[in-house]
C-alpha cells in the first residue's frame, strides 16, 4: 500500500455539480466569472440543485418557497438565548443550531427524494436567520423576521441589520453568496459526503460539513485574514510582518490552494468589490494592504490568493463582524452541500478508503500488574 498525503490528486467520486479545470471553474458548466456578473444567487442555487438555469417561474417558486421557509422554531431562539454568546464562536453556534433543527423536523430521517428536497429547501433558507439571529442576540437585539420581496441577499442583511439594505450592499453580499456556492471536492463537501455515503440524514450531512468549513485551513482561514490585516495594522508595517511569518514558518491565511496553480479565479471578484468597497467607505488601506501582501507572497512563494483573501476586507467594509465571515461562507456553500448530499445519494456506495498501518507490529499482550 502506498499513501497519499492529504489525498492530493486523488479522484474519489464523479460528480456534475461543479469543475476546476486548467484553474477555470465552472457551476454545471456555466463559468463562474459569468454568474459572479450576472446571476442572483437564488439561480445558482437553483443551478447547483437541478444542473440547469431556472426559467422565471422556476426561480419564482424557488425564490417564494425559500422565504416561507427562513422563520425558524421558537425553540432555537430560545436555544441561542439560553447561553453566553459573547464566548462561544458563531460557527459553533451555528452547527449546534443546524444539527438542533433536524430534531424539529418530522421528515429528518425520511430518505425519500421529495423529502429530501424539502430539507434542503429549509436549510438553505435557515441557515442565514440562524447566523442573523445569534448576531441580533449577541448583541442583546432582537431577531428580525424576513421581510417578503427582498432577495436571499438582501433579507441576510435585513434580518442582520434590521433596516433595508443599500443596493451596493446586496450586490456585493449576492456575488459573495454566488462566488462561494459550490467548490467541487473541498474538505466540507467530502466531509458531507462521506457522512451520508453511510445514509445518515441531511442534517447530519450539513452539521458535519460546518464542522469541517470552520477550520482555518478551509472556510475559518477568511476571519483569520482580516485578524492579520487589523495586526498588521498600517501598509507600510504589511512586507516587514508578512516576511517575520514566512522566516516563522507560518502559513499567511488566504494565500494558496491545493488545487490553483496560477489562480483561483473567485478571488479577482473580490479583489475588485474590495477597491471598490474600500474606496467608497475610506478604508482603501485594508485593500491597499491587501495587494501588498499578495504580491509579495506570489513573488516569495509562487503562491495564489484564495477565495478568502480578498472576502475579508469585503465584509469588513461593510461592517461585518469579523467572526462572522465564516458562517456568511457557509450560508452560501449550504447550497453546494446539498447538491453534493442529494447527488450522493442517487448514486451511493459507503466512502471507506484505507490507511496504512505504520504503528508497531505485533506485540506480546502483557496484564496490566506486569507492564
Ligand atoms: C475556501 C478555502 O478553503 S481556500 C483555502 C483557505 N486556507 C487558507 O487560506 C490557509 C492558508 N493556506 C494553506 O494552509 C494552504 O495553502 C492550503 C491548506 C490552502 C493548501 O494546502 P496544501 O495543498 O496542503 O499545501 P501545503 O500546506 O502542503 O503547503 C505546501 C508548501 O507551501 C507552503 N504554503 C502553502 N500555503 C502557504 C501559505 N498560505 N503561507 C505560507 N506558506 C504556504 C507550505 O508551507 C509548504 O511549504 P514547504 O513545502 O516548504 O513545507
Ligand atoms: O477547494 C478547496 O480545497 C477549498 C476552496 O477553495 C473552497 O472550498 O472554496
Amino acid at each position: 500500500m502506498s499513501t497519499t498525503k492529504g489525498l492530493e490528486g486523488i479522484v474519489a467520486t464523479e460528480s456534475s455539480i461543479s469543475s476546476i479545470i486548467d484553474d477555470q471553474l465552472t457551476y454545471a458548466g456555466y463559468k463562474i466569472d459569468d454568474l459572479a456578473e450576472n446571476s442572483s444567487f437564488e439561480e445558482v442555487i437553483f443551478l447547483l440543485w437541478n444542473k440547469k438555469l431556472p426559467s422565471q417561474d422556476e426561480l419564482d417558486r424557488l425564490a417564494e418557497d425559500l422565504f416561507s421557509n427562513m422563520e425558524l422554531p421558537g425553540e432555537i431562539i430560545q436555544h441561542l438565548k439560553s447561553y453566553d454568546l459573547s464566548t462561544v464562536h458563531p460557527m459553533a453556534a451555528l452547527r449546534t443550531a443546524i444539527s438542533m433543527l433536524g430534531l424539529f423536523d418530522p421528515e429528518a430521517d425520511e430518505m425519500n427524494e421529495e423529502a429530501n428536497k424539502r430539507k434542503a429547501v429549509s436549510l438553505q433558507a435557515k441557515i442565514s436567520s440562524v447566523v442573523a439571529a445569534f448576531a441580533r442576540i449577541r448583541q442583546g437585539k432582537d431577531p428580525v423576521a424576513p421581510k417578503q420581496g427582498l432577495s436571499y441577499a438582501a433579507n441576510f442583511l435585513y434580518m442582520l441589520n434590521g433596516k433595508e439594505p443599500k443596493d451596493l450592499e446586496v450586490e456585493a453580499v449576492n456575488k459573495a453568496l454566488v462566488l462561494h456556492a459550490d467548490h467541487e471536492l473541498n474538505a466540507s463537501t467530502f466531509t458531507a459526503r462521506v457522512c451520508v455515503a453511510t445514509l445518515s440524514d441531511v442534517y447530519s450531512g450539513i452539521t458535519s460539513a460546518i464542522s469541517a468549513l470552520k477550520g482555518p485551513l478551509h472556510g475559518g482561514a477568511n476571519e483569520r485574514v482580516m485578524k492579520m490585516l487589523t495586526e498588521i495594522g498600517e501598509v507600510d508595517n504589511a512586507i516587514p510582518y508578512i516576511k517575520k511569518m514566512l522566516d516563522n514558518k507560518e502559513k499567511v491565511m488566504g494565500m494558496g490552494h491545493r488545487v490553483y496553480r496560477t489562480g483561483d479565479p473567485r478571488a479577482k471578484h473580490l479583489k475588485k468589490m474590495s477597491r471598490e468597497l474600500t474606496e467608497l467607505t475610506g478604508q482603501s488601506k485594508w485593500y491597499d494592504m491587501s495587494v501588498k501582501i499578495e504580491e509579495y507572497i506570489k513573488e516569495n512563494k509562487g503562491l495564489p490568493a484564495n477565495v478568502d483573501f480578498y472576502s475579508a476586507s469585503v465584509y469588513h467594509s461593510l461592517g461585518i463582524e469579523h467572526d462572522l465571515f465564516t458562517p456568511i461562507f457557509a450560508v452560501s456553500r449550504v447550497s453546494g452541500w446539498l447538491a453534493h448530499i442529494l447527488e450522493q445519494y442517487e448514486n451511493n456506495r459507503l466512502i471507506r478508503p484505507r490507511a496504512e498501518y505504520v504503528g508497531p507490529k505485533l506485540q506480546s499482550y502483557k496484564p496490566v500488574e506486569e507492564r
